[in-house]
Parts: C-alpha cells; structure tokens; sequence
C-alpha cells in the first residue's frame, strides 16, 4: 500500500477534504481550518477546473502535511503525465468509468496512491467496491451522478446515508455527495465514515468557494 503524508486535525478525528479549490485563499482558509486533503479538479467541464499552471500554484499554497489530491476524469496517460509533471501531488482521485484494471494500471505508472470514487443510488451500487478495494488506496464513497448530469460529480447531491450504516471495507473509505455545514454532522453519526469530502456544499454560487462556509463545514465535522 502506497501511504501519503496526511498529518492533520487531532489524532482520531474525521478527516475533511474540500474539493474543487480554485482560488490561493481558499487553500489558506482550507488548511488553516484543519482541512487534511485539498482536491483540485482537472475536468473542462467542471465550473471548478484548473489548468496546469493554476494547479501548479494552488498545491504550492497548501502547507507540508496537506495532501493534494488531484481529481481526474477517464483521463488518458498523456493528460497524466502532463499534470504530475508540474504540479506537486500526493493522491490522484479518479472519478470517471476507471475500471478496476485502469486504476491499477495508474496507481502503478504515476507512482502516487489513488482514491477510486463509487456513485451510490441504491444498495446495489455498493457490489462495485470490493472489486476497486483490490487496486485502490481509497474509496470515495459519493452520491452517483444523474444519467443526464453533465457532472459525474460535485453535484451537491446526498444518496441515502442509511445505506451504509454500519458498513465496514477492507480499505480507507471517504464519504462525499451533499454534504454541507449543517448536514456533515448526522452523516458521520450515521455512517461512521472518518473522512469526509465536499465541494458544492462549502460554495455560495457553482465554482465560488466561500471561505465561511469551509470554516464552519470543518468546525462542524471537528467541533470544539
Ligand atoms: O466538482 C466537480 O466539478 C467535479 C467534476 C467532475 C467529477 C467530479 C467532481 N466533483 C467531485 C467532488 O467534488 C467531490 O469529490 C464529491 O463528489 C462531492 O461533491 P459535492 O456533492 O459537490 O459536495
């Protein structure tokens, strides 16, 4: 197992992610918040993407013990490359159609561990993660996107939090979709997760962080 430099918030506590950073501030107020993994999003799509160079600058924001994670979507080995070649990263979340043998295949050409995310609707949607548990470093457990959505995540959707209670997987499981200052709390009274991620949720418009809301999503999940 490859193991990443994440050595934030108090021994034992839930670890957050706030995904979707694009804005030097908002790295400073993530991490100077407790956040323990900071993502960066590499889809054109995406009202949060970053080029290369925005990457590059944001991850050398992020203080040492933060992880940065990159968040890719069904890319190609070029595209890879081309990203780790300029920015400093320590996790690559793969996001798209990856299958199993794809992951694997990543994980071991760029050398970095990698966090596979499963969109969850319904029970059966969980069969999937045994199979990416076998390559993966992580699981992203996460809400499964609309067929029409143009986004394969980052919605700001919740899957049934029930779904999962008392779930327990061979390897370090995030739980993302939905999540928001107010609602964080139950999710981890109900599923146990010790790590969450979220993005829309710590927005005030798609794209635009607000360095309040990331402030009082970390107060919430790491109160006192
Ligand atoms: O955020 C995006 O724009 C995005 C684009 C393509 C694939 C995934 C994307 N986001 C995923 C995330 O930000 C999180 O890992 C997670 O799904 C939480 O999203 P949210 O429900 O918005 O909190």
């Amino acid at each position: 197992m490859v193991t990443i430099a994440v050595n934030r918030g108090r021994p034992g506590g839930v670890r957050v992610k706030i995904c979707g950073l694009t804005r030097p501030e908002h790295v400073r107020a993530a991490a100077d918040a407790g956040a323990a993994y900071l993502g960066f999003v590499f889809f054109p799509k995406s009202p949060r993407n970053v080029s290369i160079a925005q990457a590059r600058d944001l991850a050398l924001e992020a203080p040492i013990g933060v992880a940065k994670v990159a968040l890719l979507v069904d890319a190609t080995d070029a595209e890879i490359g081309a990203i780790l070649a300029e920015v400093p990263l320590d996790m690559l979340q793969l996001h798209g159609k990856e299958s199993p043998a794809r992951v694997a295949e990543i994980r071991a050409r760029s050398g970095l561990p990698v966090m596979k995310a499963v969109g969850v609707a319904e029970a059966a949607d969980l069969a999937a993660i045994p199979a990416y548990e076998a390559v993966a470093d992580q699981i992203l457990v996460d809400a499964k996107a609309p067929k029409d959505a143009v986004l394969p995540g980052g919605n700001g959707l919740s899957f049934d939090w029930r779904l999962i209670a008392g779930r327990e997987w061979a390897k370090p499981w995030m739980l993302a979709g939905g999540l928001t200052p107010g609602n964080v709390a139950e999710a981890i009274r109900l599923t146990g997760a010790k790590q969450v991620d979220v993005s829309s949720g710590v927005e005030r418009a798609p794209g635009e962080k607000d360095e309040a809301l990331i402030r009082a999503f970390i107060a919430a999940v790491q109160p006192g």
